[in-house]
């Protein structure tokens, strides 16, 4: 399915204040609305991903999969400040006639929800059947949950959280310092910072695996080695890989959208904002998250009204929500056949 653009003509106001001119947003549709308007599913992307979710999260959407065109329209928006068709750094500045890069506005998660809001508007959706996240992802639907409870009937939260941690926080400051210390990220090119891009994916990976995942699939098969280790090349593999897709602008204000994340604020706190959620939420956890422990999903859970909770494990760590998508059918499966009715199931009881 190509990707379609909704161009926005009016005034976009961000929560700092500060306004963009016109709006274009990327966004991929998969099926049809039926006549009941009742088969919305809307998925949130993650930091580097797009749009093209049936290309992404095989195995979860796809033709034979739990979610499919046949029973579903699907709609997944390429998020602000991301290069896959959204307005984004490297997009032109129509105050200048160039690039942003640097001068692109700063924005948080609730920008980027407000960027969704106009878009459903846009393509006639009024309720919103299941809303699903992981990482960023699930920051923005947990995000989107509050601000219209009536419009989101059932949340799917994955990998995720109700305000970014000081260590998350901390992870995306290591990674734009390495962007800040390449020199060519303030040169004004779409390329720019892309050494410094390279460094941070690869810093970024490290809380996205864990101890175990390198030690199986980077082990060396033999004891003889000094230098020039597998981990060391895939390293700098990955984060070549990223370079080759994604420019430096747009992961630095990212990460700093993604930092922002605290739907407590100015709402009397996090545990008062989630209790506003009205949608039938599920909550799945990886054990094996180093980035978004699983406390962090313990959490959601225990504060989202309506709200079951699934734990997974990967051998993956916090991208296992990528990947897993048999475990993830499954969790989803069973919370769907579950005839809840406004109670709360527990599909793993915490201890
Ligand atoms: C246009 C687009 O591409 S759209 C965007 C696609 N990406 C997204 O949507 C974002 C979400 N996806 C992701 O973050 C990732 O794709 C994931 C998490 C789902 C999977 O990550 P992967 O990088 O595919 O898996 P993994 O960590 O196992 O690495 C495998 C790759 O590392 C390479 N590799 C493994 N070990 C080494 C090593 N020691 N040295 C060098 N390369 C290595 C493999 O050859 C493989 O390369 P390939 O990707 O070119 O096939
Ligand atoms: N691996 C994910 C980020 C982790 O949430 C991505 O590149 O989008």
């Amino acid at each position: 399915m190509s990707i379609q653009s909704f161009t926005y003509n009016g005034t976009f106001e961000l929560e700092s204040g500060q306004k963009l001119q016109g709006l274009e947003i990327g966004f991929n549709t998969y099926g049809s609305l039926n006549t009941n308007r009742d088969n919305v599913v809307w998925v949130c992307h993650a930091l580097t991903a797009n749009s093209d979710v049936f290309d992404w999260w095989k195995g979860l959407f796809g033709a034979d999969d739990y979610f499919n065109p046949d029973e579903h329209f699907v709609v997944c928006a390429n998020v602000l400040g991301s290069p896959y068709g959204t307005v984004n750094p490297l997009s032109t500045n129509p105050g200048t006639g160039q690039p942003y890069y640097l001068a692109f506005p700063e924005f948080t998660i609730r920008d980027m929800v407000k960027a969704h809001k106009l878009l459903a508007d846009h393509l006639g959706i009024g309720q919103v059947e299941i809303l699903l996240g992981g990482s960023l992802g699930g920051q923005q639907a947990v995000e989107w949950s509050i601000i219209e409870p009536e419009r989101i009937k059932n949340l799917i939260l994955i990998a995720t959280n109700a305000n970014h941690s000081p260590w998350g926080i901390a992870f995306n400051e290591s990674q734009r310092l390495a962007i800040s210390a390449d020199r060519t990220f303030y040169a004004g090119a779409p390329d720019g910072g892309s050494k410094g891009l390279k460094a941070a994916r690869s810093i970024a990976l490290l809380s996205y695996r864990s101890y175990k995942t390198y030690g199986i699939t980077q082990q060396e098969d033999s004891d003889t080695l000094t230098d020039n280790f597998k981990a060391s090349t895939y390293q700098s593999y990955q984060g070549q890989k990223l370079v080759n897709r994604f420019n430096a602008y747009s992961y630095w204000y990212l990460s700093k959208a993604m930092d922002s994340h605290n739907v407590g604020r100015g709402r009397h706190g996090v545990d008062k904002a989630l209790s506003l959620i009205k949608a039938r939420t599920l909550v799945i956890g990886i054990k094996t998250d180093v980035l978004f422990p699983i406390e962090e999903q313990q959490y959601l859970f225990r504060h989202i009204p309506k709200s079951a909770f699934a734990e997974l494990d990967s051998f993956y760590g916090h991208d296992g929500f990528l990947i897993e998508t048999e475990d993830l059918t499954n969790i989803i499966t069973s919370f769907f056949k579950t005839d809840v009715k406004g109670k709360i199931i527990e599909l793993q009881k915490i201890a």
